[in-house]
């Protein structure tokens, strides 16, 4: 199996580098504007190749979508990141454009990819590119859920010190500081809510920390996140590659799902090899489905900065 990933810079070598050593695909490509830079990359992770283990082939490009022709799966995570005091929405208009030109380019190279949209803000350029193709919805992906869960269960790991394995639980609404929803409600330790180990205060505590989790992050390394993110589209693509049907977290087009339609936003889905197998419509109380609809409005409102681009 073939995957494309286009933007070589933090998040794009990451997720390269954790395809490669997971051994999901056969060949990965990764393409950036910045000469020779996606072949450096992909020189040095196939130079891992004896140490790790793996043989699936890494190949890198400057602008050549020759060479992604065929993929199975297309990653977008080219754009610019936030910098510290930034939101993700403030990258919209240098990342709108960006992002519509190679998902166009991938398009055309390979007409029956699954695409998998990462660069921010996420859930706009997840709309944006379903617009753009004409895709049918399941083929278009957000990628933000996945990682948004791992920073819940890590942060409810810490707080109930015991292993993040040992912990279940989902972030959905939008991929945003103010717009996403850790559901602390149904989160478990072991299938125990955690409700059943940590105070009110505690769960209050862990959620807002995985709703600034990327912005922590961003304070302290100066840009955004990469090793989470690079895993967590790396963990997407091996769900899609092998057909899992994991239920996870994804942005992607509501057509009156949770109430909502005409935007893209983060509800839990069965991945396989088809994309988006099934939305998964679970029962939130009045509080959820509140925050849900808040979450949406302001997801809505971004898209209408994207008329420019949509022309
Ligand atoms: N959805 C999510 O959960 C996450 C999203 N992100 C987003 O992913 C994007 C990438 O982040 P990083 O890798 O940290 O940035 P980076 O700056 O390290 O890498 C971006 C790469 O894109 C390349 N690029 C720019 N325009 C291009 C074009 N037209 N064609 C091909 N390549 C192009 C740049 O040369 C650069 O190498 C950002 O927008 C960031 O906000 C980052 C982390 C998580
Ligand atoms: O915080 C950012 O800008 C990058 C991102 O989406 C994340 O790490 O969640």
């Amino acid at each position: 199996m073939k995957v494309t990933i286009v933007g070589a810079g933090n998040v794009g070598a990451t997720c390269a580098d954790a395809i490669a050593y997971r051994r999901i695909a056969s060949e990965i490509v990764l393409v950036d504007i910045r000469e020779g830079f996606a072949e450096g990359k992909a020189l040095d992770i196939t130079q891992t190749q004896t140490t790790l283990g793996f043989n699936t082939k890494v190949v890198g490009s400057t602008n050549d979508y020759a060479k992604t022709a065929g993929s199975d799966v297309v990653v977008i995570t080219s754009g610019i990141p936030r910098k510290p005091g930034m939101t993700r929405e403030e990258l919209i208009g240098i990342n709108a454009g960006i992002v519509k030109s190679v998902a166009e380019n991938l398009l055309q190279n390979s007409p029956n990819a699954i695409f998998v949209i990462v660069s921010n803000p996420m859930d706009t350029m997840t709309y944006l590119t379903y617009k753009s193709l004409g895709l049918p919805k399941n083929r278009i992906i957000g990628m933000g859920g996945t990682l948004d869960s791992s920073r819940f269960k890590t942060y409810l790991s810490l707080a109930l010190d015991k292993p993040a394995n040992d912990i279940q639980g989902m972030v959905i609404g939008g991929h945003g500081d103010t717009t996403m929803i850790p559901l602390t409600r149904l989160a478990s330790y072991n299938g125990v809510p955690v409700s059943q180990f940590l105070s009110e205060d505690e769960l209050t505590k862990v959620a807002a920390d995985t709703m600034v989790g990327g912005a922590t992050l961003t304070g302290l390394l100066g840009t955004s996140a990469w090793y989470a993110p690079g895993a967590s589209v790396a963990y997407l693509v091996d769900a899609i590659l092998n057909d899992q049907h994991k239920m996870i977290p994804c942005s992607v087009y509501l057509e009156g799902e949770y109430g909502q339609s005409d935007i893209c936003i983060g509800v839990p889905c069965i991945i396989g090899k088809n994309g988006i197998e099934k939305i998964v419509d679970i029962n939130l109380n009045e509080a959820e489905k509140a925050l849900f609809a808040k979450s949406a409005d302001a997801v809505r409102n971004m898209n209408n900065d994207l008329k420019s681009h949509l022309a």
